[in-house]
């Protein structure tokens, strides 16, 4: 329905979207997350031209919104967002709010709008205020009075712009379940958020961004669970992290557990955990003492907060064979870090060879 190609945007000198490649199929809820910053808001904004794309290009059902001969009002209509800040006309009240687009830019007649309106906001349960002020009502029946706008213009796709960061946590639940609701009926929506336990069950796909790219996109389950990339990995389980680079054979294990011992101070981990990490980085260190020769180790140090896990990941050159199994089952050091860490695992690719293992918080 919408496919996003090669998309850039800049700011003077800031490049906020690199080279985003995406596509939106009808009656898919694709949810947007990522770092405060990275361009999702922008995204969005391109996306029915609130902001003009520097380069790229973007079709809905096959027409291409950049050319210049492109109605923009009516892929307003068809791409219509919920804003943050809900963007009502204060001196309308609710129904005439609603009924105002449908009217002017659809053509309706009054009675005809007014229908419609009331069954809207009926359906997000704010029939009762058609004539009440938007200064009359709280956060959330504002944003759902501004969704039920919304669906007055008939939209093929709603875009929703963090439509509960401005909202206590009472009116978050009650927009989050308008928005579920759409979704069981079908609604094609994109929704930038922040909400993570929603944007895990409301959608159908997730876009992660990071780099000015849609950095790694898939269904929920796979995304919160098991991202196969680094930062979507670090940006879903909040992770903290420290890295070291050990350069030669002959690297100083006082001063690295002197930091090991500072960040498990810091994160207030256990001293159970943080011995299990001096000692495995200890021993893994030791089996990598043969490949110093030939190029540095990095230990990264990732404790998330989310799952109270501890991953370290060891990083060395690509031609390391994988120490563990090289120094074999009989090796005392081999034999502690399997009886200790879980979930063990040894890759290689063009650049880099990665030894990853967890830590148990308990
Ligand atoms: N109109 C603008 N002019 C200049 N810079 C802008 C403009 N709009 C956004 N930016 C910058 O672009 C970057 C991305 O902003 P954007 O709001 O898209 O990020 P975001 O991922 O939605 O962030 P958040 O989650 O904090 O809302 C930020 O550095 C922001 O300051």
């Amino acid at each position: 329905m919408i496919t996003v190609q090669h998309l850039v945007k800049r700011f003077g000198d800031l490049t906020v979207l690199k080279d985003v490649n995406a596509e939106i199929r009808r009656g898919e809820v694709v949810s947007i997350i990522g770092p405060s910053g990275c361009g999702k808001s922008t995204f969005l904004r391109c996306l029915n031209l609130l902001e003009q794309p520097t380069a790229g290009s973007i079709t809905i059902n096959g027409v291409d919104v950049m050319d210049p001969a492109a109605d923009v009002a009516l892929l307003r209509q068809k791409m219509n967002m919920v804003f943050q800040s809900f963007n009502l006309f204060s001196h309308l009240t609710v129904l005439e709010n609603l009924t105002l687009g449908p009217i002017r830019l659809k053509g309706q007649t009054r009675d005809q709008a007014e229908t419609r309106s009331m069954e809207l906001l009926r359906l997000v349960g704010m029939a009762e205020k058609a004539d009440s002020f938007p200064d009359e009502l709280s956060g959330g029946q504002k944003q759902r009075v501004a969704i039920a706008r919304c669906l007055a213009m008939e939209p093929e796709i709603i875009l929703f712009d963090e439509p509960t960061s401005a909202l206590d946590p009472t009116m978050v639940r009650e927009v989050l379940s308008v928005i579920r609701r759409l979704a069981r009926d079908g609604m094609t929506m994109a929704i930038v958020t922040h909400e993570m336990e929603f944007a895990r069950d409301v959608s159908n796909r997730v876009f992660y961004m990071d780099e000015g790219v849609v950095y790694e996109e898939g269904p929920p389950e796979v995304i919160f669970t098991a991202p196969t990339r680094e930062k979507t990995w670090a940006f879903i389980n909040r992770v903290r992290t420290c890295s070291y680079q050990i350069e030669t054979p002959d690297y100083d294990l006082y001063a690295i557990n002197a930091q090991v011992e500072e960040f498990c101070e810091k994160h207030v981990l256990s001293r159970k955990l943080c011995d299990n990490i001096l000692l495995i980085i200890e021993e893994t260190l030791s089996l990598y003492r043969p490949y110093l020769q030939r190029g540095p180790v990095k230990v990264h140090v990732d404790y998330s907060e989310k799952t109270g896990e501890l991953k370290l990941v060891f990083d060395a050159a690509p031609d390391a064979d994988n120490p563990i199994e090289t120094a074999g089952e009989d090796d005392l050091g081999s034999m502690l870090i399997q009886n200790i860490a879980r979930n063990v695992s040894f890759h290689i690719d063009d650049e880099r060879s990665r030894l990853e293992m967890l830590l148990p918080a308990q």
